[in-house]
């Protein structure tokens, strides 16, 4: 399926109601299920993410498939581990290219049985659940935090409960302290010691909990915003002191011009087209960003220089490759080690005719890039449902802005 993106000015104020964080989505309930709660969440996210998860926590098979899910795969990778009985857990053709490798050995050292299916290091896997032992345990915290958010969920249910010892540079580190601020809300305390996260066998108490929404989403509009220095956007649903790393997006949009206003209402984004000369940026603790930022620095001509981009190639996609080759599309000749950063130095190839880009089952390539239709490009989206992984209803609200998808 493809969407011809067709952009006609519409609204001068829009309201959007973002998605809820798929990343909080998916910790309540594994938390809500380590603490039996009874409670149902509030605000839970409707993206394809934690539909999947729900899906397995309430199943009574035992093999599962979480598509596209990284957090699903991993952090029920861990759950199951601890949950007698033997189990399946399978995800996309993509899924079984992401590693899995460091959570599996250190799960293993804790007593866990995981067996590789197909090819070792990857999922799919078949896990013989059993009661684990605690205790150090140390494992790189550069490929993907995902892991050890993973087994800090597990730990206080696990006998002497862990000391998680992080080796080499730490990426993504918020969504580790989103893991620690949530599993405080169900009255567990772990700490950080150093490069250490410690915490102790303890019981999870049941809690009501609700999800904020989704600043990973913000950043699209934020894009829009950025792009059209006439409309007057407002954001539904965020929080000023976020459990998210990604409401950076208001730091970073800040030096492209866009001014975040906090008020009852909700967010509002102001255009005060003071917009930097360069930008350069680490997405060490921002990675889901990058794709966002590095579509709008060219579109709104401001060459870069990003780093800290480490973990784009093992995402949904190659994201690096994705970006090079989609902007090279639009004319924009970008620049790579192919390893952790990306550059544009401003030049610009003339292109004419229809842009075809495509998504690469990548949900956040289709949503940074959507919005160049906007520039009155005749811009074709390949896949374009892909942004259900986390927004649902992302082309419904780009309606509001003139921007109609049709078939
Ligand atoms: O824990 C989480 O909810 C996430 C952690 C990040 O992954 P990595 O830790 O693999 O960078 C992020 O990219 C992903 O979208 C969500
Ligand atoms: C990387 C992402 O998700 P995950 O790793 O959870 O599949 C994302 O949503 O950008």
């Amino acid at each position: 399926m493809q969407h011809t993106l067709q952009f006609e000015k519409k609204a001068e104020n829009v309201q959007v109601q973002l998605p809820a964080s798929k990343s909080i989505s998916n910790r309540l309930l594994l938390l809500n299920a380590l603490s039996y709660s009874p409670f149902e969440i509030k605000n839970l996210s409707d993206s394809d993410d934690t539909k999947v998860m729900l899906k397995v926590l309430n199943a009574d098979s035992n093999t599962f498939d979480v598509g596209a899910a990284g957090t699903s795969m991993r952090f029920l990778t861990a759950f199951l581990s601890k949950i007698v009985g033997e189990w399946v857990i399978t995800g996309s053709s993509r899924m079984k290219q992401r590693p899995i490798k460091i959570l599996v050995d250190a799960l293993t050292q804790l007593g866990a049985k995981i067996e590789y299916i197909e090819n070792e290091g990857y999922p799919p896997l078949r896990i013989y659940g059993s009661a684990l032992k605690g205790g150090d345990l140390e494992l790189p915290g550069n490929i993907s935090s995902q892991y050890i958010s993973a087994l800090m969920m597990i730990a206080p249910s696990i006998e002497n409960g862990l000391t998680l010892t992080l080796t080499g540079d730490i990426i993504s580190k918020p969504y580790l302290n989103m893991t620690l601020a949530l599993m405080k809300e169900f009255g567990v305390t772990g700490i950080w010691k150093g490069n250490s996260i410690i915490i102790p066998e303890a019981s999870y108490k049941p809690v009501k909990s609700s999800v904020e929404s989704d600043w990973s989403a913000a950043s699209y509009w934020y894009e829009i915003a950025a792009l059209n220095p006439e409309l007057n956007i407002n954001l539904k649903g965020l929080k000023r002191y976020s459990l998210q790393g990604d409401s950076n997006v208001q730091k970073i949009f800040k030096e492209l011009g866009i001014t975040t206003k906090f008020s009852q209402k909700g967010v509002q984004l102001i255009n005060t087209g003071n917009k930097c000369r360069k930008l350069n940026y680490d997405f060490i603790n921002e990675p889901d960003l990058a794709q966002t930022v590095a579509v709008t620095c060219c579109l709104m001509n401001v060459p870069f220089h990003f780093t800290g981009l480490q973990t784009l190639k093992i995402k949904e996609t190659d994201r690096i490759s994705a970006l090079i080759n989609e902007l090279g599309k639009m004319g924009y000749q970008l620049e790579s080690n192919q390893k952790d950063n990306l550059s544009w130095n401003g030049e610009k190839k003339e292109v004419s005719g229809k842009i075809e880009i495509d998504t690469y089952k990548d949900h956040r390539m289709a949503m940074a890039f959507a919005p160049a239709a906007f520039m009155g490009l005749d811009m074709i989206i390949n896949d374009p449902m892909v942004v259900t992984k986390s927004y649902p209803h992302y082309w419904e609200d780009l309606k509001m802005v003139g921007i109609t998808p049709t078939e």
